[in-house]
Order: C-alpha cells, then sequence, then structure tokens
C-alpha cells in the first residue's frame, strides 16, 4: 500500500509498454546522517524522449542524478541503465555502461588546464585506445555537432563565452557516442536567445543522434519547447509526471504556482496552454 503511495502520479492513459525504457529507478531511498533526501522514488525514462526534470529549490535534483550516476551511494533501492542494474554488474560491464553515458554538468565543468578539443578527447583516453589522429578527427566531429568552430578546438575554457563553454561540455558529453545524456540546468547562465539555441541543439541531437536526454532545469521556456514529459520531484519523489497538459491539471500548491505563475505565463502561449476543459 505504501509502495503505491510512491508511485508519479501520472494523469492521462498514454501505453508505456510499447516504449523501451533507458532509465529504471526503483524504490530509491537516499540520505545523509538521519535526513533522508529521496524515499521510495520510482521514475523511468523511455528511449529517445527528452524529460526535464523540475523540483523546489533543495528537493534533491542533483542527490537524484548524482545517485544515478553513482556519484552517491543509494540506502536502499534498484538503478537500471539500460537494462542493466550498476550494483549487480561486474567491473567490465561497468565499463560498458559507463561509456554510454555522457554528463553535462552545471556550468560545463570544463577543465581550465585544457584546451577544448583535450577536454573532448578526456573520455576517449579514459575508455578507448585510439591513435591521437582518430581522436582529433572525433573530436572536430564533436564540435561540428553542437555548432562551434574548428577554430575553438585549440582555445581554453577562459576564452570562451558562457554559451561556447555549453556547447563544448556538451561536445565532451558526447564524445563516446552515449545513449543516454544527463544535462544538469543546461541553459542556466545563458541569455534567452542562447538558451533558446542550446535547446534546439538538445532537440535536434535527440532526433538525429537518438539520444535519450535527461534534464534537470529551472528553465520554463525548456520544459514547453523541448521537453517530451516532465517529472517533478517533491516530498522526496516523483509527484508527478507526464505531459505540460498533466501539470497544468494536477493538484498541488507548488506544481500550480510553477506551472501556472506569473513567469510561467509569460511563457505560455496559446499553443502549449491546453485547451479548457
Ligand atoms: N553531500 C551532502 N551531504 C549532506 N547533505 C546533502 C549533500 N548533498 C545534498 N545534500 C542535501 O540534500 C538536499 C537536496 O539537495 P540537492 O542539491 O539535490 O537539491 P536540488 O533540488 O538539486 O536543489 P537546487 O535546485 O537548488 O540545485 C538538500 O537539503 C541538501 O542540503
Amino acid at each position: 500500500m505504501e509502495n503505491a503511495l510512491n508511485e508519479p502520479q501520472q494523469a492521462g492513459t498514454r501505453p508505456n509498454k510499447d516504449r523501451q525504457v533507458v532509465l529504471s529507478v526503483k524504490d530509491l531511498t537516499v540520505g545523509f546522517g538521519n535526513k533522508l533526501v529521496l524515499d521510495n522514488l520510482n521514475l523511468e525514462i523511455y528511449r529517445g524522449e527528452i524529460l526535464g526534470f523540475v523540483g523546489a529549490s533543495g528537493t534533491g535534483k542533483s542527490v537524484l542524478m548524482r545517485t544515478v550516476l553513482r556519484l552517491l551511494p543509494q540506502r536502499s533501492g534498484t538503478i537500471e541503465i539500460l537494462g542493466t542494474d550498476y550494483d549487480k554488474a561486474d567491473e567490465a560491464e561497468r565499463i560498458a555502461l559507463d561509456t554510454r553515458l555522457g554528463v553535462l554538468f552545471q556550468h560545463g565543468a570544463l577543465f581550465s588546464a585544457l584546451t577544448v578539443k583535450e577536454n573532448i578527447q578526456l573520455p576517449m583516453r579514459e575508455y578507448l585506445d585510439l591513435p591521437q589522429s582518430l581522436m582529433d578527427e572525433i573530436a572536430y566531429l564533436k564540435l561540428e555537432m553542437v555548432g562551434l568552430p574548428p577554430d575553438a578546438a585549440d582555445k581554453y575554457p577562459s576564452e570562451l563565452s558562457g554559451g561556447m563553454i555549453k556547447r563544448a561540455a556538451l561536445a565532451r558529453a558526447l564524445a563516446l557516442d552515449p545513449d543516454l545524456v544527463f544535462l544538469d540546468e543546461p541553459t542556466s547562465g545563458l541569455d534567452p536567445i542562447g538558451a533558446a539555441d542550446f535547446d534546439a541543439l538538445i532537440a535536434k541531437l535527440r532526433d538525429t543522434l537518438g539520444l535519450t536526454v535527461y534534464m534537470v532545469t529551472h528553465d520554463l521556456d525548456s520544459l514547453f519547447s523541448v521537453c517530451d514529459r516532465i517529472a517533478v520531484l517533491g516530498q522526496k519523489r516523483v509527484l508527478v509526471e507526464g505531459t505540460l497538459e498533466d501539470m497544468f491539471a494536477f493538484d498541488d500548491a507548488w506544481v500550480q504556482s510553477y506551472f501556472r505563475g506569473k513567469r510561467a505565463r509569460t511563457v505560455v502561449t496559446d499553443e502549449n496552454q491546453p485547451a479548457a476543459k
């Protein structure tokens, strides 16, 4: 019974059975000392979708992402990525799994002492044994993919604009051709046009590469323009997940003020506002 309460509320009856689950989190509990941050949380992400993950500050969005990426331990529960439970996998399976994930940390997190090209090549050096010429070729290809000019390759992060740093960090996240990409507030710090361009890039990469995207964001524009599905973290679990329309219909004070509040009203257009019932 208790478990049923912890299932995210899913408005609507879209069939999930036909969709391939790329990330499955079951009954996940994470805490620090006597403070519980996530309590029996459940979440699924399907192949090829862009999932926008929101929630009030301090609800545990980063903790969840870091736990899924094995940077934090869980107290209980299971995390399966691409059908593999990391905790049950052997060393070779873990390495294989790591290569199928890409991560764009908040603020880019590029190494300042390395050029853009060297940053992009870091995952290749860690996981693959490729000749330098091939790694160079791949790095230029990734730069092109994210819309950066070839001469960005030899620049240091300090020589790049905020938008270019995000793109370079995205190029590094794509270095190993991942299936699933985690983006932590990818548009934070960008001006509205830069943010819209970045959103368009994410959508294009999803369409062309078949990526699955897990995006933690506070950016209502991103949620409204590129996310196929939204999950809201609250009360230590996924409070509700579904479409924008599902968010509008969900009876919770934070969800209502977030999706229908003053800021939201400046972003919601006739196009994405569900018709009055
Ligand atoms: N290493 C840690 N040790 C102790 N407490 C932590 C640790 N990391 C996170 N927390 C706590 O866990 C809670 C969730 O933090 P988290 O950073 O995941 O929130 P968030 O939803 O990502 O917030 P924001 O939107 O502000 O980034 C907070 O109360 C935070 O203080």
